[in-house]
């Protein structure tokens, strides 16, 4: 395109929020009686699919969990995210939005993202947050997401999707032909860079 910023969009759940982590804390504090998937066994991006196979009522109880109050509010940062972004969002040239899903339980979870994107980066980085159930029709030149396949209307998006690497994704091999980012410790700024004009 003829554009000559470079368009960021940034993934909350998995990438700038702890949301493995801080489902399974409030999962094994709700259900201390009930068996759990450590971190080191996720597989597979949906926490419920995993619960549910490891047995069927499970799965209802760890929805549970992202559905109650609270929940998307309290995750912790995950390390260097919120630092990382506000770097990119201050750099020459350079525009970046957080692109996230809310679950369809909507109750507490659209609130919730803006709360906390208010509370880690402050009241006017809310002009930055996009959510949306369908990240395939915003338009950017990356998207640092933790989802291995990200799927929606439009069958060729804008953007080169970068796997951030989760508990959930690490295993994966040759299925994922994306670019990887490690953590916010790998070299962000290089990828960005690589897709300058
Ligand atoms: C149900 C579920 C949601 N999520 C996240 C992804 C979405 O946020 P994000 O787009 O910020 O990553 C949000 C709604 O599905 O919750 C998981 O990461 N794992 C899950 O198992
Ligand atoms: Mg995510």
């Amino acid at each position: 395109s003829a554009r000559s910023r470079l368009r960021v969009l940034v993934d909350m759940d998995g990438v700038l929020a702890d949301f493995e982590g801080g489902f399974l804390k409030k999962y094994r504090a709700r259900y201390p009686d009930e068996p759990y998937i450590s971190l080191e066994e996720r597989r597979g991006f949906w926490v419920s699919s995993q619960y549910g196979q490891l047995r069927s009522d499970l799965s209802d109880k760890a929805i549970s969990i992202w559905e109650s109050k609270d929940f998307f509010l309290e995750l912790e940062p995950l390390p260097g995210g919120v630092e990382a972004v506000k770097e990119m969002a201050k750099m020459d040239n350079t525009d970046v939005f957080i692109c996230t899903s809310p679950i369809k339980s909507y109750n507490h979870c659209p609130y919730e993202k803006y709360a906390w994107v208010e509370r880690h980066f402050g009241h006017d980085f809310l002009d930055q947050v996009i959510l949306t159930r369908d990240k395939t029709l915003v338009c950017g030149d990356i998207l640092i997401d933790d989802k291995p396949d990200i799927l929606g209307v439009e069958s060729s998006p804008s953007w080169e999707h970068i796997l951030f690497t989760a508990c959930h994704n690490q295993h994966l091999g040759e299925s994922c032909p994306q670019r990887r980012l490690l953590s916010w410790e790998d070299d962000w700024r290089a990828i960005l860079d690589s897709k300058r004009k």
